[in-house]
């Protein structure tokens, strides 16, 4: 029986070294709440992807214990997705046949859905990613940013209960960027995944976590997980006026000066 306390994902001592022995992702703990989304930033080399690649089961082995409601992240009832940085299409398939076998490997029965529903589904997440257009098209024929918005639409069609995104904006245009957050917030309230959300961006840290967790280079110190949970109750399009942003802003600069 799960407790309270094992809702959401659980990570205990987790820490892991790649064939070469040196560490690749120092020992953290953390318990991010079953709905939740947390926000993660870090140097370069901190371990933000490990960490991510840890959790989806693409890791040969790693050190510590990963639970999600009190049982393996790894067991089948854990269903995860994930935006890799590479955005992991398959290049001889359309756009919208990469989201179909998506959806049909998650949930192979289909929970009793027709094709023409599937369809519906994926031209509904593609629609609300803005590239409704690009249904047909094969994904080397799309710019890097289409491509990160055809496999964020991907990971959200499945509906998955653990949503792992490895610096999903990172090609797209300030503009773009700030359009695709609010409809990324949108649509996690409307199916709220629980998230681990890495970005290089202090700014859409702030924006998009309940919580922050600052990873340290030289994976000897635990990250610094920073509170966010009065910006993150604001409506998105004013948060960035806010002298609460403003404050998380200087907050997370001085980790960044003083540990970075
Ligand atoms: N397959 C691998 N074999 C050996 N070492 C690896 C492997 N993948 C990553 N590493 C090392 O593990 C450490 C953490 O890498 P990781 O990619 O998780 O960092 P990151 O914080 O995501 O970096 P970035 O912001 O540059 O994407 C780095 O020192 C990296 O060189």
């Amino acid at each position: 029986m799960s407790s309270l306390k094992n809702n959401g994902l659980r990570i205990n001592q987790l820490h892991v070294a790649y064939q070469n022995g040196q560490l690749a992702l120092g020992e953290m703990s953390l318990t991010l709440p079953e709905h939740g989304i947390y926000t993660v930033i870090g140097p370069s080399g901190s371990g933000k992807s490990t960490l991510l690649r840890a959790i989806a089961g693409l890791l040969p082995g790693y050190e510590g214990e990963l639970l999600f409601n009190g049982r393996s992240v790894h067991d089948k009832d854990t269903l995860i997705g994930l935006v890799p940085q590479n955005y992991g299409l398959l290049p001889w398939k359309t756009v919208k046949d990469n989201i179909g076998i998506a959806m049909r490997i998650a949930r192979p029965d289909g929970a009793g859905r027709g094709r023409r529903e599937q369809d519906r589904q994926i031209m509904h997440w593609l629609e609300s990613m803005g590239i409704a257009q690009l249904a047909g098209r094969f994904p080397l024929s799309l710019s890097g940013g289409q491509q990160q918005r055809v496999a964020i639409a991907r990971a959200f069609a499945i509906l998955p209960t653990l949503l792992l995104l490895d610096e999903p904006f990172s090609a797209l245009d300030a503009i773009t960027r700030e359009g695709l957050q609010q409809i990324f917030i949108d649509n996690w309230q409307a199916h709220p995944a629980t998230t681990l959300f890495v970005t290089h961006d202090v700014e859409e840290a702030i924006l998009l976590g309940q919580k922050i967790i600052i990873m340290l280079p030289g994976q000897q110190e635990p990250p610094e997980i920073l509170d966010n949970a009065t910006v993150f109750a604001m409506k998105h399009s004013q948060k960035r006026e806010s002298d609460e942003y403003f404050e998380q802003t200087k907050r997370i600069r001085k980790v960044m000066m003083e540990k970075w």
